[in-house]
């Protein structure tokens, strides 16, 4: 666990929606000693429940009241459609003192309501950073560590307010990137709500027919991940940034029309393969305790008892660390698991190790 070195920057602070990022943002607060007291407040008893249970919080409240008053950070964490009735729900009892900030995907909405509700000390915020799994039982203060996190103050945001903010997500171990709402929505419908509904549209050219989903590989679930993420979450999310994704989907489809019509001219397809290469290449890649694991190992296991323990054991004595697994399949004659690892040599060093025990294996880095 991080040490506490320093002065609590809040007294309390209290999460509005208790779920995969108020969690993460609870945990983090309570692990760097940011706040000297952490509640959730949530719609759901079982989050709340669970958060406690979790040790993600100090303390829980269901109903909104007097409470609130002491409160010097504020967090709204909940889904996108529930954050403007929460902010409306929340902003009486506020004391103006309090710093307010929120977590969500889009920020024009949230920042308009803030200003008409006169929640002066609102700073409109989003970590870039999450999972397509959510709920409290998947929050980690990691996952919000070294992730880029956008402060979006309006022309009437208080400086100090601003710099609150971003001292927060500083000790957090995140990195703070301001600019206003309407670029911060164009942007992240190009680079979060498109890569959502291109998801959709592969994964509904598969579900059509049973033959593609049996030769989907790696490159087809690295490109579709994010459609295992909550359906209704993830529509309220899109819809709410509607009018920048239709502009984003729209250059989209001209791109992919501008691909197609490359397949006569071989020397334009490669000038555009060469420039996604390097564009892809280029991307920062963001070093989290808690990733999606960059490192798979597929296995092939036989239609024999114990498989499961005998590989998962031999890794642990051999001191390879397992952050995730999944199977791919379960047949008669066998089946796959694919072991999500921490790095390339571990998984040569599990390859090499499984291989003597008579396993089938196949790296992917
Ligand atoms: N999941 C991601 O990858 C990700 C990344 C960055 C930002 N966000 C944003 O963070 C916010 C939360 O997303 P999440 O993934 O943590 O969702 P989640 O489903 O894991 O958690 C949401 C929590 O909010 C609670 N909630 C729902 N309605 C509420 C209400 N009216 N009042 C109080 N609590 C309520 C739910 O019970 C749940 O505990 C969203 O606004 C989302 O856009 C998500
Ligand atoms: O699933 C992930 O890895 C994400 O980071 C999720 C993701 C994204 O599209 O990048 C999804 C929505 C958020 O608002 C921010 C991040």
């Amino acid at each position: 666990m991080t040490q506490k070195i320093q002065e609590p920057l809040f007294g309390v602070a209290v999460i509005a929606g208790v779920g995969l990022i108020g969690g993460s943002l609870a945990l983090g607060l309570r692990q760097r000693g940011l706040a000297s007291r952490v509640i959730g407040y949530d719609a759901s008893p079982q989050a709340l429940e669970e958060a406690l249970a979790l040790g993600v919080i100090d303390e829980v409240r269901a109903t909104p009241g007097e409470w609130l008053r002491s409160a010097d950070l504020v967090v709204l964490a909940a889904p996108v459609k529930a954050l403007l009735p929460l902010a409306r729900e929340l902003a009486p009892w506020l004391s103006p003192q309090a710093t307010v900030t929120d977590v969500g995907s889009v920020k024009m909405s949230i920042a308009a309501e803030m200003e008409r509700l006169g929640v002066r000390q609102f700073v409109p915020g989003h970590p870039m950073a999450g999972s397509e799994r959510g709920g409290v039982q998947n929050a980690s203060a990691a996952l919000l560590e070294n992730a880029v996190w956008v402060l979006a103050p309006t022309e009437t945001t208080p400086l100090t307010a601003l710099s609150r903010v971003r001292t927060l997500v500083e000790r957090l171990g995140a990195a703070p990137v301001v600019m206003p709402p309407e670029a911060h929505d164009q942007l992240v419908a190009t680079i979060s709500h498109l890569p959502y509904l291109a998801s959709l549209a592969l994964t509904h050219m598969v579900a059509r027919d049973e033959r593609l989903s049996l030769l989907a590989a790696g490159g087809f679930r690295d490109l579709t991940r994010v459609a295992s993420g909550d359906p209704r979450m993830s529509r309220d999310m899109v819809v709410e940034n509607r009018e920048a994704l239709r502009e984003a989907t729209r250059r989209f489809i001209r791109q992919l029309e501008h691909l197609a019509d490359t397949l006569d001219h071989p020397d334009d397809l490669l000038a555009a393969a060469t420039e996604g290469k390097r564009t892809r290449d280029s991307l920062p890649v963001v070093k989290r305790s808690l990733l999606p694991p960059k490192f798979d190992l597929v296995v092939a296991t036989p239609d024999r008892p114990n498989q499961l323990g005998i590989i998962t054991n031999a890794l642990g004595q051999a001191g390879v660390n397992i952050k995730d697994i999944e199977v791919l399949s379960v047949r008669e004659q066998g089946g796959a698991l694919r072991l999500g690892l921490e790095t390339l040599d571990d998984v040569t060093r599990a390859g090499e190790l499984l291989r003597e025990l008579g396993y089938e294996t196949r790296g992917r880095g």
